[in-house]
């Protein structure tokens, strides 16, 4: 069934455990990938470990754009018919893919000019949910602040987060999309309770101990850092792709104050 468009249902009248809050003046929902039943009108996706912080390791190592793909087979079809693209899949490493989903991996590659086809077991899932919606932003504490920032300029008001791990309970993703929704709101916001959740989730301590595939030491470290990076990620429908691209913003001083 296509999902319906707006906030037009209560939060009350949502399945239970819906987290809804007003954060300054923003009406905000932190819902998992199956909660979303009707089209957000500003939607941020976040997963945190770890597709969105490699999407933004993608771009600082001068990817052009990432291509989110709906499935592997697809990954595989797109880089037939495009052969300098680069494959990109969590787990472990895998025939005809050129990389795996980790950001430490990733850091040491050179993708100038390159389009990265990232099919994830959540991040590019939840991406893909809310692609009619008219703003989607894929975000991780690395490019929180940016994030944060794109928010206030565009004067969203009303804003679904996808926390896209574990059915909506990963606190990775819901620490930093809280994280997120109140630095909109309050540039002051002090992240260092929100990162310490994140480094004692689960997927933290599964990265760490080797439970999940297609790891560097490393990664866990790198999701944790705050703004890294200084550009917010917006996906948008590119013909058939939703495609992700940087959205470099200007620095702080030049910011109108709001
Ligand atoms: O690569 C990841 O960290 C996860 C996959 S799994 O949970 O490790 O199997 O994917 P993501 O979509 O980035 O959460
Ligand atoms: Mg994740």
């Amino acid at each position: 069934m296509a999902a319906r468009r707006g906030h037009g249902m209560k939060c009350d009248a949502l399945r239970t455990g819906t987290r809804c809050a007003i954060i300054g003046e923003m009406d905000v929902r932190f819902l998992g990938i199956a909660d979303l039943t009707e089209v957000p009108p500003v939607a941020v996706v976040v997963d945190v470990m770890r597709a969105f912080t490699v999407a933004a390791w993608a771009f600082a190592q001068r990817a052009e754009k990432v291509v989110l793909a709906g499935s592997l087979d697809e990954v595989l079809a797109l880089k037939a018919r495009h052969p300098d693209w680069v494959a990109l899949k969590d787990g472990p490493p895998a025939a005809g893919f050129d990389a795996v989903n980790s950001p430490a991996l990733l850091r040491s590659v050179d993708l100038a000019g390159r389009t990265v086809v990232q099919k994830t077991t959540a991040g590019t899932v939840g991406a893909l949910a809310v692609k009619e919606a008219p703003l989607v932003l894929c975000a991780s504490f690395v490019v929180a602040e940016a994030t944060a920032r794109l928010l206030r300029a565009r004067e969203c008001d009303t804003v679904t987060f996808v926390v896209t791990g574990e059915d909506g309970q990963a606190d990775e993703d819901l620490a930093c999309a809280q994280y997120i929704a109140r630095r909109a709101a309050e540039s002051g916001t002090d992240p260092a309770g929100f990162v310490r959740r994140a480094a004692d989730s689960r997927a933290a301590a599964e990265l760490a101990q080797g439970v999940r595939q297609g790891v560097h030491p490393d990664d866990v470290a790198l999701c944790l850092e705050v703004d890294r990076f200084h550009f917010a990620m917006v996906a948008n429908v590119e013909g058939p792709l939703m495609t992700l691209r940087p959205h470099a913003l200007p620095p702080p001083a030049a910011e109108p104050s709001v």
